[in-house]
Order: C-alpha cells, then sequence, then structure tokens
C-alpha cells in the first residue's frame, strides 16, 4: 500500500510502499477513505511541546479516520467486509478500571493511532479491536473524518461546560477557532442559549467564527482582549466557561484572567503553555479541567448530530501526494474549517 511517512523530525513527509497490513485475531484492517489533518500532526512533525514522539522513523501519522471494512481477523463480530466506519482514536487496554468505567480514552496504557501506533495516511489501517470502530451506515465516511477528532475532542469539551450555560446570561469563550475550536462553536450554538464568544488572533477566523454561531469575536493579541472578555455580560464579571484549544502561556493567562465565579476553564488545545492562578480566596469556586478526545459514546453522539443538526465542518480535500501542502496550509491558517486527505 501506500503510505504518507515521516522520515525524521522536521523533515517533509514522503509517499512509500509499505507493506499491506493483515488482521490477526480479533483485528480489523480498514480501507481508508479519507484522514483529517490536526494542529497535533504539525506539532507531531516538529516534535513540538505536549506530544510524545513518535516511536521510531519513518512514521505514519493520521488520526483522525474512516473508511470501509478490509478484512476481518479471526473471532471478530459486528462487522462485515464493506461496512463503512469511523476509527475511534483511543486505544486502551480495555481492561483497568478506567477504560471499564468508559474512558478508554484515558487509559494509562492508551495508544493513540497516528501518535503511538501507525494511523491513517495511507491506504489501509490497522485497528487492533472491532471496538474502536463506530459503524456508519450509508454516512458518507469521507465527510465523517473530521469528526473523529475534531468534532469528537470539541464535543468533549463542550460536555465538561454545558451545566453552567442553560441560560440566555451565561456566555463562554472559545479560545482557538480553528479546526475544533469551530466545532466546539457549532455545538455551543445548538446546544446552549448562552452568548459565545470567539477569541483567535487570525482575523479571518474570527470572522468565519461569527458565521457558524458566535455572537462576538475578540482578538487575543488586543490589549482590550481582557476588557472585553470580562465585559461580556454587562457586568464586568466575566465568562461562565473558557474553553483553550491553544494552550500556550499567553492563552492560559487570558482564560485564567477572565473566569467569572463559579466558572469552568477546559483546556484542549496542547501548545506547552503553563497555567498559574494567583491564589488568594476560595470565594471564586472555578473549576479546572483538561480534556481529552471523547468516549466512543461521544463519538456516536457527534455522529448523531450531524445526522440531527448537520453539524459538521466544511473539508478541504487534499490527494495523499499534497499531504505536505494540507500540513503547510493548516499552519499558515489557509484552511477554512478542516483540511482531508482522500485517498
Ligand atoms: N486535547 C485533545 O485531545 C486534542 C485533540 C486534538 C487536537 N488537540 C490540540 O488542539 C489544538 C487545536 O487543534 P486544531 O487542529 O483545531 O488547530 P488549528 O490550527 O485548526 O486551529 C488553531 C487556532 O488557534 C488560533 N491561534 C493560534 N495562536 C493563538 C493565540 N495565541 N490566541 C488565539 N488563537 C490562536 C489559530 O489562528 C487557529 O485558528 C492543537 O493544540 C491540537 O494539538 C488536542
Amino acid at each position: 500500500m501506500r503510505a504518507a511517512r515521516l522520515p525524521s523530525t522536521g523533515s517533509d513527509l514522503v509517499i512509500e510502499e509499505v507493506p499491506d497490513p493483515t488482521p490477526g485475531p480479533g483485528q480489523v484492517v480498514v480501507k481508508i477513505a479519507a484522514s483529517g489533518v490536526c494542529h497535533s500532526d504539525v506539532t507531531i512533525q516538529k516534535a513540538g511541546p505536549g506530544m510524545p514522539s513518535v516511536p521510531y522513523f519513518p512514521w505514519t501519522l493520521g488520526h483522525e479516520n474512516t473508511g470501509h471494512v478490509r478484512a476481518l481477523g479471526d473471532g471478530v463480530t459486528g462487522f462485515e467486509v464493506g461496512d463503512a466506519v469511523a476509527v475511534w482514536p483511543g486505544w486502551g487496554d480495555g481492561t483497568c478500571r478506567i477504560c471499564r468505567a468508559g474512558h478508554e480514552h484515558i487509559c494509562p496504557n492508551v495508544s493513540y493511532v497516528g501518535v503511538t501506533q501507525p494511523g491513517g495516511w495511507a491506504d489501509y489501517l490497522l485497528v487492533p479491536a472491532a471496538r474502536h470502530l463506530v459503524p456508519l451506515g450509508d454516512l458518507d465516511p469521507v465527510q465523517a473524518a473530521p469528526l473523529t477528532d475534531a468534532g469528537l475532542t470539541a464535543y468533549g469539551a463542550v460536555s465538561k461546560v454545558l451545566g453552567r450555560l442553560t441560560e440566555s446570561d451565561r456566555s463562554v469563550a472559545v479560545i482557538g477557532a480553528g479546526g475544533l475550536g469551530q466545532f466546539a462553536i457549532k455545538y455551543l450554538s445548538a446546544l446552549t442559549p448562552a452568548r459565545i464568544v470567539a477569541v483567535d488572533v487570525d482575523a479571518g477566523k474570527r470572522e468565519h467564527a461569527l458565521t457558524i454561531g458566535a455572537s462576538m469575536a475578540v482578538d487575543s493579541s488586543s490589549d482590550e482582549a481582557v476588557r472585553q472578555l470580562l465585559d461580556v455580560s454587562g457586568d464586568g464579571l466575566g465568562v461562565d466557561a473558557v474553553i483553550d484549544f491553544v494552550g500556550i502561556d499567553s492563552t492560559l493567562a487570558l482564560a485564567a484572567g477572565v473566569i467569572a465565579p463559579c466558572g469552568a476553564l477546559i483546556l484542549v488545545g496542547i501548545g506547552g503553555g503553563t497555567l498559574s492562578f494567583g491564589y488568594t480566596s476560595p470565594n471564586q469556586e472555578v473549576q479546572v479541567s483538561t480534556s481529552s478526545l471523547g468516549s466512543r459514546a461521544d463519538l456516536a453522539a457527534v455522529i448523531s448530530l450531524w445526522k440531527e443538526h448537520g453539524i459538521n465542518a466544511e473539508a478541504t480535500r487534499y490527494s495523499l501526494d499534497d499531504v505536505n501542502q494540507a500540513l503547510q496550509d493548516l499552519a499558515e491558517h489557509k484552511i477554512a474549517e478542516r483540511g482531508v486527505l482522500v485517498m
């Protein structure tokens, strides 16, 4: 099969012929239809802060995968060759108490496809267990690809703040209105009456956010950003939730500085920053949580939200041969919503 592989840290990817995977007992081979391009891939390529180092070179990236079942290992039930599937990306051991509680994506022994297991920027992907697949039925796998990480992770983060955003005088700031942040804005807009503020350094992203559900956009690089966010509800108290999809020192400081009493700060972006709170009094009752991917049930919910409410990303399509262009366009903020490699 063909695969786009990273030969060494910081290099361009190269297209190579590699052996087709064959499924062992319990495993499934998926013929990839599409695989999304995420900012995490840019970070992995450069060995930037926050992401684990790839296990070896040359490495096949790609954690946002959909396709059709190509071959089933012994003992696999519930799927037939040809079924359209989405690949849930957080592969835990399936047996520990974290997995048994439904949080396999944060299992202490988790592997991430495309990060610590070979990924889907290739013709075929070996999936270690059928439980990592979610059936797509007659949905288009190419369109479904961004749901398997950008949609899933945004939904996982949004789910953590829904309870705070049940009234129209509530507000939420989404820092980083790129691939993941745009999904968050769409889910927040569909699921809450709260005021949604998009915060981004890029003017194009801010403008776009206003067309998909944000009612206000703030330039995080402006000296006015803190004041604008504190004044969102007109009382100077700040926003009831912040979801930070960037995660560098400056965005974390901004988030910590604008959160209202009883608010929640959700950290998603893998920017390698440090969050520091000057703790002087308990009376703020702010909650801080990291958020990683989402559960398999969350992926099923995200697929339903696409079916029922049409929530998805507009995909900018690239061929596998154009993978380096896709990574460059993402790094330069040139992709409107989500880049997708179509095999
Ligand atoms: N926690 C998880 O499970 C998880 C999963 C997937 C991706 N991620 C991480 O989420 C982040 C977002 O990924 P993406 O694919 O949406 O990236 P993206 O490149 O599509 O979007 C990033 C957005 O952040 C904006 N931005 C950059 N610097 C900023 C700043 N200082 N202030 C405000 N906005 C700024 C950019 O203009 C862009 O709109 C990445 O760090 C990625 O690694 C985390």
